[in-house]
């Protein structure tokens, strides 16, 4: 449906997208997560044909969309800011996009019903968006956004201004929305809870590439470099030789998934995979900080040598601050991360 073929977008010296491929499939719901300036609005700007591309290829459909204007490329677009009009009702807005390709008044007014009842405000034709709240609103804009039926939606950070919760219940209802409507959908979010719950697929971008394409599962479990497993908020990561089932690292020895790449490398032991023993058992820590993250706490803890770690542990087992315990690791929650993507090899040198 939509292929990147070394998608280049230049501002300056600097590659806001470099040489970037990337294929949607039909009715496949894909997000761009990445951190502010890695290009995810820069790679929605060029599909949409709001942003000219210096290298490489769009194509729709398996057209080149070279020169073809927005209006013209059948995608619908949803912007952050959702930029309704102000001064038309919420029928008007929906309808924009049905008038611009010429609807009659009649099949304008049945499609407006439809979609409004299906986005979860009926009977809302008349009301001002003004008196909309926040979610209501962004209701509206996808209700618009989806009336000329596009083929492909893009959405820039959709739920991006909304409270969590309402986020949390919008995200669960688009994915349903668009599985029913068989809609393909490339989305841009910063909050990989919002890309992970949405997606098909996940693209990770830093730098104006992609560090890791895969399922939401897949990128959780296998981060492909150190990058990706911080972005993702994995921060026990430390240096390691893996010697059979074992890595050495300044944590001590850490068991690691059968299998492993023997030699040197990065490690990550997901949270979820620092078990809390007794004091004289294991790597002696000092619980430091807890922090509530709602059915669980992630405690802080100071080893005895090697750098900070972090475990996940239920509201009852966490320890409290000052408390000397004891920590091992479970080998399935351990991770090899590429090296190719360190973060100790700095920026990138700019495109030329
Ligand atoms: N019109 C422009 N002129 C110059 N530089 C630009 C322009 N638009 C984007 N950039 C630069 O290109 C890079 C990528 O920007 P882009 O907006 O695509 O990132 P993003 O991942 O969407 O970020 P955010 O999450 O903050 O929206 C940034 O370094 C940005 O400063």
């Amino acid at each position: 449906m939509l292929r990147l073929d070394g998608a280049t977008v230049r501002f300056g010296a600097r590659a806001a997208l470099d040489a970037v491929d990337l294929a949607v499939a039909e009715h496949e719901i894909v997000c761009v997560l990445g951190p502010s300036g890695s290009g995810k609005s820069t790679l929605l700007r060029a599909v949409a044909g709001l942003q000219a591309l210096d290298g490489g290829r769009v194509l729709l459909g398996g057209a080149d969309q070279h020169g073809v204007p927005v209006h013209q490329r059948g995608v619908g677009l949803m912007f952050q800011d959702h930029q309704l009009f102000p001064q038309r009702d919420v029928a008007g807005n929906v309808a924009f996009g049905l008038r611009m390709h010429g609807a009659g008044r009649a099949e304008q007014a049945a499609r407006v019903g439809e979609l409004l009842d299906l986005v979860g405000l009926p009977g809302a034709e008349r009301r001002a968006v003004a008196e909309l709240s926040g979610g209501e609103q962004q209701r509206v804009a996808l209700a618009r956004a989806l009336a000329p039926r596009p083929r492909l939606l893009m959405l820039d950070e959709p739920l991006g201004q909304l409270d969590r919760g309402l986020r949390e219940r919008l995200v669960v209802e688009l994915r349903e929305l668009f599985g029913r409507l068989g809609t393909t959908v490339l989305a841009v979010t910063h909050d990989q809870g919002e890309a992970f719950a949405l997606a098909d697929r996940v693209v990770v971008m830093r730098d104006g590439r992609i560090a890791q394409t895969g399922t939401p599962l897949e990128v959780w479990q296998r981060p492909a470099s150190e990058f990706v497993a911080r972005f993702l908020g994995f921060d026990n990561v430390v240096p390691a030789t893996v010697t059979g089932d074992a890595a050495d690292t300044p944590w001590g020895k850490i068991p690691v998934p059968p299998g492993s790449a023997e030699g040197p490398g990065l490690l990550l032991v997901r949270p979820t995979g620092v078990r809390l023993v007794a004091p004289d058992e294991g790597l002696p820590c000092t619980v430091g900080t807890r922090t509530f993250r709602g059915h669980h706490v992630a405690v802080h803890l100071r080893p005895a040598e090697g750098p900070p770690l972090e475990a996940e542990l239920a509201l009852r087992d966490a320890p409290e601050e000052g408390t000397s315990v004891g920590v091992t690791f479970d080998a399935a929650e351990v991770v090899l991360l590429g090296e190719g993507d360190s973060e100790a090899e700095g920026g990138r040198e700019p495109a030329a």
